[in-house]
């Protein structure tokens, strides 16, 4: 079963026809959504159906993969555990003194007063040609635990990722966010003891997204922070739950991207220095990705008596979409692969790099693997 939606992605790769493959979190399921023709669709509010492909810079429309075909298989986790990759990238030494120089940069503008907090990134180049769909399988087999995604369109390109981070999963009006910041290699500790660093990195996305969601909402509920593993890594997280007011979820979206995790705080000033200083075009790193507004049919009500079958049916939306982080895009001949981290007034340049050389272990271990 499975083996016939990695022939079909094969399919339409070669028939240069959009699809996108995915696995959620801790899922058996593998997904496929297949357009049937290679037009770019837009998402303009948010109240269209489809996977949504999002840029960081929403200045850009999301793109909209229509559900012309939805194909679902069962799946295996393999549990595949792979070493730490050598840290390749730090043989780039031009590579590092530039990002050195922008972390350097970037906190002389926070000891100025005009940022708290800017999340920097960078893209790693690798010319290599490599097989989407092989990539695609190694990575489900090594990150069970993160959205895992294949997504390909002509007129675009392919992107891969195993992202920890959810952006928003709502059902109905209900919803769920988190709040993801801090790092820590999980190969050096048991348990992370995070820093004053790390701790105050976390709480400012979670100040963010609690204030920014208050007016959009009926209720709001934020978890207590806990240590949580994504590749491997530590993160700091907490799940914040509430229930937003009526026609609000296109709101809630653009209110929830970009957060601090991604972009910085204040959020207009961090904007700036990222399209000002980075140097590069995020594309859609750092942008959001999932199902949007897909329908759940309720069971009716089997109490109720002189019912028509249908009259109480009813369908609630869901949404599921998550942050596209560690991630890499794929040419056919040469590889992307984009890092990034937050700085605040307590970064340690040469710590930042160490942290982005780290994240894009996740990718590289993929690459690395045998499957090629
Ligand atoms: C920007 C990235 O991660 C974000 C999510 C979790 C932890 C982060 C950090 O510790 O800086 C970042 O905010 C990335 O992986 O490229």
């Amino acid at each position: 079963m499975v083996q016939e939606l990695f022939d079909r992605a094969s399919a339409n790769l070669n028939n240069e026809l959009p699809f996108v493959l995915y696995r959620k979190p801790n899922e058996a399921v593998l997904n496929g959504v297949f357009q049937k023709d290679n037009q770019i669709y837009s998402v303009v509010d948010f109240s269209e159906t489809g996977f949504v492909f999002a840029p960081f810079d929403l200045g850009s429309q999301p793109i909209l993969l229509k559900t012309d075909e939805i194909i679902k298989a069962p799946i295996e986790y393999k549990g595949i555990s792979l070493p730490i990759v050598d840290e390749i990238s730090l043989l780039n030494e031009s590579e590092k003194a530039d990002y050195i120089k922008l972390i350097t940069k970037a906190l002389k503008v926070i000891k100025d007063g005009e940022l708290d907090k800017v999340v920097l990134s960078r893209k790693i180049e690798i010319n290599d040609e490599v097989s989407p769909i092989n990539l695609f399988k190694n990575l489900l087999d090594i990150y069970p635990k993160a959205f895992c995604y294949l997504w390909y369109h002509p007129k675009v390109g392919t992107w891969i990722g195993a992202t920890p981070e959810i952006l928003v999963k709502s059902r109905g009006r209900q919803f769920t966010t988190m709040s993801l910041a801090g790092t820590q290699s999980s190969k050096e500790f048991l348990k992370p003891k995070w820093t004053k660093k790390e701790l105050n990195e976390q709480q400012v996305v979670t100040n963010y997204i609690l204030e920014t969601l208050k007016d959009k909402v009926v209720s709001l509920k934020a978890s207590d922070v806990a240590s949580v593993e994504a590749g491997q890594l530590w993160h700091l997280r907490t799940e914040i739950k509430g229930v937003f007011k009526p026609g609000k979820f296109g709101e809630v979206l653009r209110a929830l991207h970009p957060t601090p995790a991604v972009c910085g705080t204040p959020l207009a000033n961090a904007k700036r220095f990222i399209a000002e200083n980075e140097n590069y075009d995020r594309s859609f790193y750092t942008g959001f990705l999932g199902e949007l507004n897909f329908s759940t049919e309720l069971a009716r009500n089997k109490n109720r008596r002189n019912q028509e079958n249908s009259a109480y049916r009813s369908v609630v939306k869901n949404s599921e979409l998550f942050v596209n982080l560690r991630c890499m895009q794929i040419s056919k001949i040469a590889i992307s692969i984009y890092v990034g981290g937050g700085i605040t007034n307590d970064s340690i340049p040469e710590s930042e790099w160490n942290e982005t050389v780290l994240k894009s272990n996740t990718m590289f271990r993929v690459l690395n693997h045998k499957l090629r």
